[in-house]
């Protein structure tokens, strides 16, 4: 359905509705049709690491090289059933230190289109992704990009910046905005709307994070940020219902409809993500955006469902 959506005669009102239909399951369909992917996991001895290329082999999802202890890797791939397929390869690594480098190395050198974090500190994976010799730096700000598909809402939520960007300035936020922006369009959503959030709808000179959405809304309206509409400072609740928004009296083409939503650092994003996770029964898949190849930064707080979703996030965009 999503390759359907790409195509430029679907009238508008129809990719909408059939965007807000999508599932993260479709995204799994999408990245099968994408040819010879090969997925770099850097420390995957791990057991729900190897239980979702496990789901992603079935699906056909693409090729695995995994990094780490040969021998548990072995012993893993025999219990969770994956020792019969044939498109997965282990490469050994002496330590989880090593094992990082190796995978990010791999993808650096092209034998691979997109990274996996396995048993690796968050940190560690991302220091070696932004090493300056074998990273993964393509010149832009990298940040995360969650798409969760919460019951009972119309349409996917997607999250920026829960795991990457601590405190990001204005300009990082752009940059973050326009990952974002490309997540969204490679699932489909062709001019997404995006809530530069904080904790009111006003500007507030004592709360930094209303400049910063007001600016960036300003910088959209003047065509300093494209394919997108942004509008901010919006307070979540407004951001995602209309009936808030009315209540407000907001006139805005983003507020209630908003399909990004910026969040002002990392806490509020991580926080967001996981509440949506264990409060909301949300799926999730994310990535993280701007780097030479995308990557799959798994939470503990994900499932071995949310872990597929991710690779075919991935695996969606790295093909864009
Ligand atoms: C939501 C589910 C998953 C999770 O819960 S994940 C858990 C939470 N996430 C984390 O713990 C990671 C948070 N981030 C960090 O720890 C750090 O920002 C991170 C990514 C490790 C980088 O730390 P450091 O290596 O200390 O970075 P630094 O500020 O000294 O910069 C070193 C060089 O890297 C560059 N850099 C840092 N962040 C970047 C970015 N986002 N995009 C592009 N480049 C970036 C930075 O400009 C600097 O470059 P240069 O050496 O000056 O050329």
């Amino acid at each position: 359905m999503a390759q359907f959506l790409h195509k430029k005669t679907v009238p508008h009102d129809l990719q909408k509705r059939l965007v807000q239909m999508m599932k993260l399951e479709s995204l799994v369909q999408e990245a099968r049709q994408c040819q010879d992917r090969t997925v770099a996991v850097a420390a995957a001895e791990d057991e729900e690491v190897i239980e979702a290329v496990a789901m992603a082999l079935e699906h056909r999802l693409g090729r695995f090289v995994l990094y780490g202890d040969r021998e548990r890797l072995g012993r893993l791939l025999k219990e969770k059933g994956c020792a019969r397929f044939s498109d997965v390869d282990v490469v050994h690594a002496n330590s989880i230190g090593q094992a990082a480098e190796l995978a990010v190395r791999a993808v650096h050198l092209n034998e691979a289109d997109a990274l996996m974090k396995g048993h690796v500190p968050t940190a560690t994976l991302l220091k070696a992704v932004l090493n300056k010799e074998y990273g993964l730096r393509a010149g832009k700000v990298l940040s995360h990009v969650a798409v969760f598909e919460v019951p009972e809402f119309e349409r996917f939520v997607i999250v920026t910046d829960a795991a990457m960007n601590i405190a990001p300035d204005l300009e990082q936020k752009v940059q973050i905005v326009n990952n974002a922006v490309s997540i969204a369009r490679s699932i489909g959503i062709e001019r997404p709307k995006v809530a530069a959030l904080a904790a009111v709808e006003t500007v507030n000179p004592a709360m930094p994070a209303t400049l910063d959405a007001a600016a960036l809304a300003m910088m959209q309206k003047r065509g300093q940020i494209e394919h997108c509409l942004v509008d901010g400072p919006l307070a979540l609740d407004n951001a995602v219902s209309l009936a808030a928004a009315k209540h407000k009296r907001i006139e805005s083409e983003v507020a209630g409809q908003a399909d990004i939503l910026l969040v002002p650092d990392i806490e509020s994003g991580n926080m967001l993500y996981k509440s949506l996770v264990y409060f909301a029964n949300a799926r999730v898949g994310a990535v993280i955006a701007g780097a030479k190849a995308p990557i799959v930064l798994t939470s503990r707080a994900d499932s071995a469902e949310s872990k597929l979703y991710s690779l075919a996030l991935a695996i969606c965009s790295a093909a864009k």
